[in-house]
């Protein structure tokens, strides 16, 4: 095959390799998302997005263009919230959305976004709805969390001690029988009334220094420990900062950066060699 185009950029550090495939044509294997991943194999990154016409995909989208979103280890995912922004811009920088606002279709579905001027991206991550409560163990000890659904799954574990000291190393273990699908595990510290500081752990990555789905969870699960129904915060991840509201209808949206940093081309015999 001829060299395969592709961008590099993340969204506060979370990392992904945007791979333009508008006919749906490339063989997007397992394999080839975790060799690309890989940061000594390939490229390195934490997923990978593959920018293809829904209609391509025979996606059910209303939105003209669909974020094929992986996980670093090749598995499928339904959503990416800083994913989501870099791809946003890359539509609107390549012409393909002439913006400021249009829809990016998802697996978790459709999702509003606004381009700012300052190349910042809003956008409307749906309703983050509270599934109950579960454990995990983390560092040597086992803490609760509340589930939270934003058409991805996450626990979030609010605890008192900084969980800049946690140790994030091993995979936290968590509950399968509440989680059969795998889930995104959130550590968060209450800063004040409209500053959260999180850590993640993500499903199908490991710690990630930032996850916006995880970010909206966070809010959404603090939110209803405190018994509201709607706020704003702002939330302090390793790799930046975000701005999560949840409305009073329950909708929620993300506010954050979206940065490239490299573009180019993949050889068509590397590409090749994995199947
Ligand atoms: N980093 C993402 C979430 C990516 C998917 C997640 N690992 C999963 O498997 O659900 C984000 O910014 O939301």
């Amino acid at each position: 095959m001829a060299g395969i185009e592709f961008l590099k950029g993340h969204g506060t550090l979370n990392d992904f390799v945007l791979l333009p495939d508008p006919a749906g044509s490339l063989e997007l294997t397992p394999r080839r998302v975790a060799a690309l991943c890989d940061r000594q194999r390939g490229l390195g990154a934490d997923g990978v997005l593959r920018v293809v016409r829904s209609a391509a995909l025979d996606a059910d989208s209303a939105a003209e263009w669909f974020m094929d979103y992986r996980n670093a280890d090749g598995s499928i995912a339904e959503m990416c919230g800083n994913g989501v922004r870099v791809f946003a811009r890359y539509l609107v920088e390549s012409g393909l959305e002439a913006g400021p606002e249009f829809a990016v279709g998802s697996r978790a579905g459709d999702r509003p976004v606004r381009v700012h001027d300052d190349l910042s991206v809003t956008v409307g991550m749906g309703r983050p709805t509270v599934t109950g409560t579960s454990v995990a163990v983390v560092d040597g000890r086992q803490v609760s969390g509340v589930a939270v659904d934003v058409g991805n799954p996450h626990l979030v574990s609010v605890l008192d001690d900084d969980v800049r000291a946690l140790d994030l190393r091993e995979p936290p273990r968590y509950d399968s029988e509440v989680f059969p699908e795998g889930v995104n595990i959130e550590f968060v510290n209450l800063l004040g009334p409209e500053l959260l500081r999180m850590r993640v752990h993500e499903r199908g990555v490991g710690e990630t220094r930032a996850c916006g789905t995880g970010t909206v969870a966070a809010v959404a699960a603090t939110l209803h420990l405190r018994g509201d129904d709607s706020g704003e915060s702002a939330v302090e991840i390793p790799g930046g900062r975000v701005a999560v509201t949840v409305g009073s209808d329950g909708g929620a949206t993300l506010t954050g950066p979206a940065v490239f940093v490299a573009r180019g081309e993949l050889e068509g015999v590397w590409w090749d060699s994995l199947t």
